[in-house]
């Protein structure tokens, strides 16, 4: 018969489903302002069925499905381990990309798609490492959950935000640790992180008298404003001078960058050019390490760029806290009190992969949310010898990459849900003794 059972294929033909899977996902179109989010979870329900995983669909928002999967585990009372990962894209530039975005065409071994490093892979490499380990016949011991989350890329208030303060997460999933985005590497290690630098959005706010524009005065808004811009370069380069001496790795210097600028009077042929206005905005985007000090980098902010001395006001659109509920700085920890890196570290070992030393990712993800409740988080992408294009024209993944990473997740699923902590053993010997 033409019929081949799924068991007798052969290591390519089961390889190429694999592809064929993952191209499926990423030409569902969830780039924002108009993901196509039912279209995603669809899918993944249809895949958790085929993986015979338990699932239900959160709405915690209208329009914005939540997908949640359990494959349950011999032992419900150890704390579960929860792999997330978001549904969401940003949108790509069409006309500016050398292969369709949304068509996940493969060419040279390269699979080119918006996703395909972030991080529609990640979501589906667990799903594959779930099929491998369920086929070879692998129980977990602790319950494994899987969350694919709407709007990560706009911040993931409706999403992961939602799901970490829900009565599902906090009375019935009782997670132990979360698995996040990481950053693809370009080298042969993995990287890894613990934690992630926090948005500040600052816009500063300039104002002064308005003039004729021959006239040299001071006090003129737009000269209050550059008097500004030229104290935050000057901090800015400060920082990334560390970074370029390899002082400091990007993750735990402050980052600033300026966004936007907003001034002058418009007329209909563009703007007037004899008219000294009253009023100028410039915006920055500002990443600020959980390591740093918040309270001096906000007295610099008062006191040094938007002073008051200058008639300067200044506001934040986002200001992410760096530090918990108790004033320690939101980081997962790295020492012997955290297992699961050290498991982790085994684990992409054992799966002939090398872990870089663990960094602090220097935009935001979901994994903040998880972190803030004081959980351990981990950020990882199992991509390595690939170019970081998550944002990128282009973006693309290799097949094999794809493939080695559901080999790696195969092996982090295994040790994370076989896990027993030590102390139960030593309970468990002492009891015995
Ligand atoms: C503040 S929510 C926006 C989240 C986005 N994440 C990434 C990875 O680009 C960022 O850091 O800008
Ligand atoms: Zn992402
Ligand atoms: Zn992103």
């Amino acid at each position: 018969s033409l019929v081949v059972a799924a068991s007798e294929q052969s290591p390519s033909s089961s390889s190429q489903l694999i592809i064929s899977r993952f191209q499926q996902y990423l030409k569902i179109n969830t780039a924002h302002p108009n993901p196509n989010y039912h279209e995603a979870a669809e899918f993944i329900l249809s895949q958790a069925k085929s993986l015979s995983l338990e699932s239900q669909t959160l709405d915690f928002v209208k329009g914005k499905p939540l997908v949640l999967l359990k494959w349950p585990g011999k032992n419900p009372h150890l704390p579960s381990i929860l792999l997330n990962s978001h549904t969401d894209v940003v949108p790509a530039e069409h006309h500016k990309w050398s292969h369709p975005p949304f068509d996940a065409l493969i060419d040279d071994g390269r699979i080119y798609a918006r996703g395909s490093q972030d991080m529609k892979c990640v979501g589906l490499q667990y799903l594959e490492a779930i099929r491998k380990l369920k086929s070879s016949g692998f129980e977990p011991t602790r319950t494994v959950y899987l969350s694919f989350v709407p709007d990560e890329e706009i911040g993931g208030h409706d999403g992961a935000e939602k799901l970490a303060e829900s009565e599902i997460f906090n009375r019935e999933m009782n997670v132990g640790i979360v698995l996040d985005e990481g950053l693809a590497s370009p080298k042969e290690n993995y990287r890894v992180f613990y934690g992630e630098r926090c948005p500040w959005w600052l816009v500063i706010k300039a104002s002064g008298a308005p003039g004729h524009g021959s006239k040299l005065y001071d006090n003129a808004a737009l000269e209050n404003l550059l008097k500004s811009i030229e104290i935050v370069r000057r901090f800015r380069a400060s920082q990334f001078d560390m970074v370029k001496a390899g002082l400091k790795p990007e993750g735990e210097v402050v980052s600033v960058n300026m966004v936007f600028l907003k001034a002058g009077t418009p007329s209909p042929t563009g703007f007037v050019m004899n008219l000294q206005p009253s009023e100028a905005e410039a915006g920055f985007d500002i990443r600020v390490p959980p390591t740093a000090d918040p309270a001096s980098l906000e007295r610099r902010i008062a006191e040094e760029w938007a002073p008051v001395s200058r008639n300067m006001t200044f506001e934040f659109k986002q200001k992410a806290s760096v530090h918990d509920k108790f004033g320690k700085p939101i980081l997962t920890a790295t020492d012997s009190s955290n297992p699961w890196l050290a498991l982790l570290e085994g684990a992409v070992k054992k799966a002939n992969g090398k872990l870089g030393k663990p960094e602090i990712f220097p935009a935001a993800t979901d994994a903040r949310y998880f972190r803030e409740r004081g959980l351990p988080a981990i950020g990882f992408s199992p991509m390595a010898n690939t170019p970081i294009l998550l944002h990128d024209h282009n973006e693309y993944l290799s097949k094999d990459e794809y493939l080695k990473g559901i080999d790696m997740y195969e092996s982090i699923i295994s040790a994370y849900a076989s896990y027993v902590e030590e102390e139960t053993k030593d309970g468990v010997a002492r009891e015995e003794l």
